[in-house]
């Protein structure tokens, strides 16, 4: 199967040679080709270059892209998007002055819903995920890291990992597996939380390992959570296992979990709505990569992440959607990459960076996902005729796409 994607007005972040990061100052900068041409074989990109040299190259499909953008799908690297039914209520009673705090505290958040997923059927589970990733992808994204952490029992997590198993079996999108046991203390153990990390590191971490279902390993490293001695415990458990740590730090309060992070290799530290010099300083001397959600500090009402403050450093910085039902009930990246823009002041080149090549980087996929680049996998957005790429930040709430292409199929 080939495809021919001609006459395309901004080809975006194309790269002759595989990048696998963008940092600082270069994240300023996306290359395009102007009147371009794509080319692509099965599940790969084949050729590209400007129409001068795309004479005699011809497809068993062709796709006429007069004044559309083409770029690669957008790599979304931390969600949840395994979750049974809503908390809408708790949205409502956030409108009428209850904190996130307050709901999580009477028993409602996270545990509500680990309830509501602990009542419900692994096929139930798996229907309503598919749905979500599938409305994800028609906005654009390819490739998606999915997170455990709503089951909070040994049984309830390993179903929601079967669950993601499925879906990356199902799915022509890409999927990152993580176990996130340590989301919260499951009211069973509100007193004696080690006895729940010690069922994570005793029983969970070495069955979800040897059935080979999880990559990354991950800790809600926050007050009222898990402590900084206990996201070691648990990252130290899972790197036996092999897992790699990505890691939600410096929501709401800095403990100290990004050089915690950055001491275990981690791979992301993600949410760092609250940024400190020290924290800065750390991810300097590191691969590790920071990830903002500006759509969870739109819903919440939090502090954004100090986009500016990190790339100025020459860090890197991706961004990601955080769906969950929760903090962030949107799966739309669209939005994520024009609040980047609006509210963390990052150019478009900055945002686009951070939501393809970067995004890709935090899933531990950037050489296969996250550019137009010979041999990377064909996972595709075309845009509705605009005039430039930034016009997809520029509308926010619009659906700037026109056609996806994942893994080489026209969807
Ligand atoms: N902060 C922790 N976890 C999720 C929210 C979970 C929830 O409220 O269900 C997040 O990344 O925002
Ligand atoms: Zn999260």
């Amino acid at each position: 199967m080939s495809i021919l994607i001609k006459n395309i007005k901004q080809l975006v972040q194309v790269h002759e040679n595989s990048v696998t990061i963008v940092k600082g100052k270069d994240m300023k900068t996306l290359p395009i080709l102007e009147n371009a041409y794509l080319y692509i074989q099965d599940d790969t990109i084949v050729e590209f270059g400007t129409m001068d040299f795309c004479k005699g190259i011809d497809a068993e499909t062709i796709i006429d892209a007069t004044g559309k953008i083409v770029l690669p799908s957008w790599c979304d690297s931390h969600t949840h998007i395994v979750y049974a039914g809503n908390r809408v209520s708790e949205f409502v009673d956030r409108i009428n002055g209850m904190s996130y705090a307050e709901i999580a505290n009477r028993g409602g958040g996270i545990l509500n819903s680990a309830k509501q997923l602990q009542d419900t059927s692994e096929e139930d589970l798996y229907e309503q995920s598919i749905q979500r990733l599938d409305e994800m992808i028609a906005m654009g994204t390819g490739a998606v890291e999915i997170k455990t952490g709503y089951g909070l029992t040994v049984d309830a997590e390993l179903k929601m990992l079967k669950v993601i198993k499925r879906i990356k079996q199902d799915s022509l999108a890409k999927i990152a597996p993580t176990l996130l046991a340590a989301h919260a203390i499951p009211s069973e153990y509100k007193n004696d939380k080690a006895s729940y990390i010690s069922k994570i590191i005793n029983e969970l971490i070495p069955k979800a390992s040897a059935l080979r279902i999880a990559k990354y390993i991950d800790v809600f490293c926050e007050e009222g959570y898990f402590s900084i001695e206990d996201t070691a415990k648990i990252l130290e458990a899972g790197k036996k296992h092999h897992l790699i740590p990505k890691i939600h730090v410096n929501q709401f309060n800095i403990l100290g979990g990004v050089k915690l992070g950055v001491d275990y290799n981690a791979l992301s530290v993600d949410h760092l709505e609250e940024l400190n010099k020290d924290d800065i300083n750390a991810l300097k001397s590191s691969k590790t990569m920071p990830v903002a959600l500006p759509a969870c500090s739109y819903f919440l009402g939090i502090p954004y992440t100090p986009a500016r403050a990190i790339i100025d450093a020459g860090l890197p910085l991706a961004i990601a959607t955080d769906y969950n039902p929760g903090s962030t009930p949107s799966g739309n990246m669209n939005f994520v990459v024009s609040t980047a823009c609006i509210k963390l002041k990052m150019t478009p080149e900055e945002a686009i960076n951070a939501a393809t090549i970067n995004g890709a980087y935090a899933m531990g996929f950037s050489n296969m996902y996250g550019s137009i680049t010979r041999g990377k996998k064909a996972n595709i957005i075309i845009t509705k005729p605009m005039d430039s790429y930034a016009q997809i930040p520029y509308e926010f709430g619009h659906n700037p796409i026109d056609t996806v292409i994942i893994n080489g199929q026209i969807l």
